[in-house]
């Protein structure tokens, strides 16, 4: 935990540094407070009156290094947070599709923003502040033995029994912590997944059950909240409860001891205060094995997060530069991980410019074929080629620019509709924009909405038809004019017309560009030179189109 807490050490440093001067002072108050007391019974005022100076001195810089410390600890554990935010989130753009398709989305989420927010108020306020809880608890101590000797005998009676207490509850408030998270991050995605599928929902009548399903995770996660609570609430106080006996003991045996040695009255006062003082520490104990126990889960988590390879294509340096747009599959098989071949032998060669259509049943395999050629997965066998040379060389999102893909579900989000466009772009106001959209044939249904291209169009466009829908996507992949461009049932909601109107444009827009249309439709089949069949997996025809 240290080690990741190493960038902010200076900072962490200077936290404990203040917070040890806290403790510093905290433990020369009581002496201080015996010194007044000493002096008031031997009728030396004057000395007193300094004394009294003394302490006022003493409390004013215990607040003063309180609140430094505090204002440092809250501005550390902000950029800790910022700059943990920054590292999950870069980190997690950077994972393969294989790892999202097989990871827990409210888990990931849970992580990203709660989790680590919680990491770094430990970090900054509970670790840097141990080393400030155990000077106060040693100094007092010492400070104690020093008033008398004889309760150095008495200590070592009282601290193992802490130890058990602190095993005990500390493995169970790891368990239970973990169990709660996980029923929380249910909770989180179930209601993200409903929400998604409301219209659904609503469709078949069964929010009742949804409701129901909810619930069961709802009442889950409170079980187990209150569980933890339960255990928090019982061995914090518990923990105390230890401390105020042993503290109890400590007075009583070094009570007698100190009358028994005949101690002064001033004495006697720092020794009740000390005792007192050792009570912080002690708390402060129970609480740090907590929030530690909590912390290492997240840091676990967050480990095994940040020790997931990135895509390697990213490391690469190779620059495919201007491309033609020649590709060729050699021999590629690929399989999911825990599934049968998906993709068998395949062989496939596409001329620069030229235009091809896959074609072939549902779950034939087109769109993984177009995933390998993205790199979102990598074949197990085989190699494919991009202008003569194997994708696999090429710095991923350099081979990424090179190819734009109209998926099948137009994915957009919450935001305007020149946003949406613009996605790819670095200036939403680009002119590149008005050319794209011309081509799509989204012009005309985009001057009809109310407030033309700034019209906010909902969490994945809610707002607009399935066919405007497909419109913007398109429009998205046009502005960049890439040399190569995949279209994956892109037009399936166009109308004919609107279709072969597209195919018309396009073929003088795409001139010069390759071009592979997912398709069924003739229309689209009819547009291309070649149109290639899959069949479970296997190409079975490469006709001329
Ligand atoms: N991420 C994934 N993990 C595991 N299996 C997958 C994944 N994506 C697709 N598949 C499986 O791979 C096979 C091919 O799917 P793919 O999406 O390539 O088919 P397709 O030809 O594009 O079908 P469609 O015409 O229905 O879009 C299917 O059997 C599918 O279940």
């Amino acid at each position: 935990m240290l080690a990741k807490a190493r960038e902010y050490r200076g900072s962490l440093v200077l936290i404990a540094l203040l917070a040890t001067g806290e403790s510093l002072a905290m433990l020369a108050l009581p002496w201080l407070a015996g010194n007044v007391l000493g002096d008031v019974v031997a009728a030396q005022a004057q000395l007193a009156n300094m004394g009294v100076g003394l302490l006022i001195i003493g409390l004013i810089a215990i607040s003063a290094l309180h609140s430094a410390a505090a204002i440092l600890s809250a501005s550390t554990s902000g950029k800790i947070l910022a700059d943990l935010r920054n590292r999950t989130h870069a980190h997690v753009q950077s994972l393969p599709i294989g790892f999202h398709d097989r990871s827990r989305q409210g888990d990931l989420l849970a992580l990203m923003t709660y989790e680590v927010t919680l990491l770094s108020s430990f970090l900054s306020s509970t670790l840097a502040r141990a080393p400030a809880m155990l000077i106060t608890g040693a100094g007092a101590t010492i400070l104690l033995f020093m008033i008398d000797p004889m309760l150095a005998l008495f200590i070592p009676l009282i601290i193992p029994g802490f130890f058990l207490l602190m095993k005990i509850g500390g493995r169970r408030i790891r368990r239970l912590g973990e169990r709660s998270r996980d029923a929380e991050a249910t909770v989180f995605m179930t209601a993200e997944r409903q929400l998604a599928i409301l219209p659904a929902i609503k469709s078949f009548a069964i929010e009742e059950r949804q409701d129901a399903v909810y619930a069961d995770h709802v009442e889950q996660a409170r079980q187990l909240q209150f569980h933890q609570a339960r255990v928090d609430s019982i061995l914090g106080p518990a923990v105390g409860l230890l401390a105020g006996l042993g503290i109890i003991a400590l007075i009583v045996f070094g009570m007698s001891d100190l009358t028994t040695a005949n101690r002064t009255p001033a004495d006697m006062f720092r020794f009740l205060l000390y005792a007192a003082l050792l009570t912080r520490p002690v708390g402060a104990l129970a609480d740090f094995y907590g929030r530690y126990q909590w912390a290492a889960g997240t840091l676990a988590r967050l480990e095994a997060l940040l020790g997931e390879k990135a895509e390697p294509g990213y490391a690469l340096a190779g620059d495919p530069g201007a491309v033609r747009g020649a590709i060729r599959f050699e021999d590629v098989s690929f399989a999911y991980p825990g599934r049968r071949a998906t993709l068998s032998n395949i062989d496939l060669d596409i001329k620069a410019g030229e235009i091809v259509a896959l074609t072939g049943e549902n779950g034939a395999g087109k769109s993984t074929l177009i995933s390998l050629l993205q790199q979102f997965y990598v074949p197990d066998a085989g190699r494919i080629l991009l202008d003569g040379q194997d994708i696999s060389t090429f710095q991923v999102q350099a081979l990424r620019r090179q190819i734009a893909l109209v998926p099948q579900r137009a994915l957009l989000f919450d935001g305007t509709v020149r946003d949406n466009i613009a996605l790819a772009l670095d200036d939403p106001h680009d002119q590149r924009i008005e050319q794209a959209v011309q081509l799509a044939q989204a012009d005309e249904f985009i001057a009809e909405l109310p407030d033309g291209y700034e019209t906010w169009i909902g969490d994945n466009g809610v707002r607009l038809s399935g066919g405007q829908r497909q419109r913007i996507a398109l429009a998205r992949a046009l502005v960049l004019n890439p040399p190569i461009l995949i279209m994956d049932e892109a037009t399936s909601m166009y109308d004919l017309e609107a279709e072969l109107a597209l195919v018309e444009e396009c073929q003088t827009a795409l001139a010069g560009r390759t071009v592979i249309l997912v398709t069924h439709r003739p229309a689209s089949l009819a547009l291309a030179n070649r149109i290639i069949r899959l069949d479970h997996g296997r190409i079975t025809t490469s006709d001329p189109g």
